[in-house]
């Protein structure tokens, strides 16, 4: 498994905690920037990442902005991503089984380190539970077909 991981000023320090957590539990990452505290943009940053994951180069991404918002919206306007903030463990861990969510979004103006690194751990142990929630993001999947433009049908089946 290949996490993307991005951020952008706001959310640079927790980003780079986040990579040393996955260097040390020996999950394989890509950091996608940004790579310093100076100002960039937030849009810029969930597009790369959130491409990243429809293209195939990597399984799941994580992004970090100030609140985890901005980088939410953004990313959730490409086909096929389902970019979950979250700012517990239980909504983590809902998001994939429900939701099947391929980004983790959190906020580091909001969430403190310990509890983010319980959620990256918590988001990554889950699984979807298919079955009716496979119905509900096979709707989601719809949504994507009638107003966005298909970047890649097999990854938006998640195949
Ligand atoms: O987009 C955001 C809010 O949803 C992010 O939190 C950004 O990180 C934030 O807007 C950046 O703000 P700054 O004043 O430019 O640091």
């Amino acid at each position: 498994m290949i996490i993307a991981l991005g951020s952008d000023h706001a959310g640079f320090p927790l980003k780079e905690e986040i990579k040393n957590h996955l260097q040390q539990k020996g999950i394989e990452y890509k950091d996608y920037g940004c790579y310093s505290i100076e100002s960039v943009d937030y849009p810029d940053i969930a597009e790369t990442v959130a491409l990243a994951v429809v293209q195939g180069q990597c399984d799941k991404g994580i992004l970090v902005c100030g609140t985890g918002i901005g980088v939410s919206i953004a990313a959730n306007k490409v086909p096929g991503i389902r970019a979950a903030l979250c700012g517990d463990v239980f909504s983590a861990k809902a998001s994939v089984e429900h939701n099947d969510a391929n980004i983790l979004t959190m906020g580091q103006r909001v969430t403190g380190p310990g509890l983010a690194i319980e959620i990256v751990d918590a988001w990554l142990a889950a699984a979807f539970l298919g079955d009716r929630h496979k119905r509900r993001v096979d709707k989601i999947t719809a949504l994507d077909r009638k107003y966005g433009r298909c970047l890649s049908e097999e990854k938006i089946d998640g195949q």
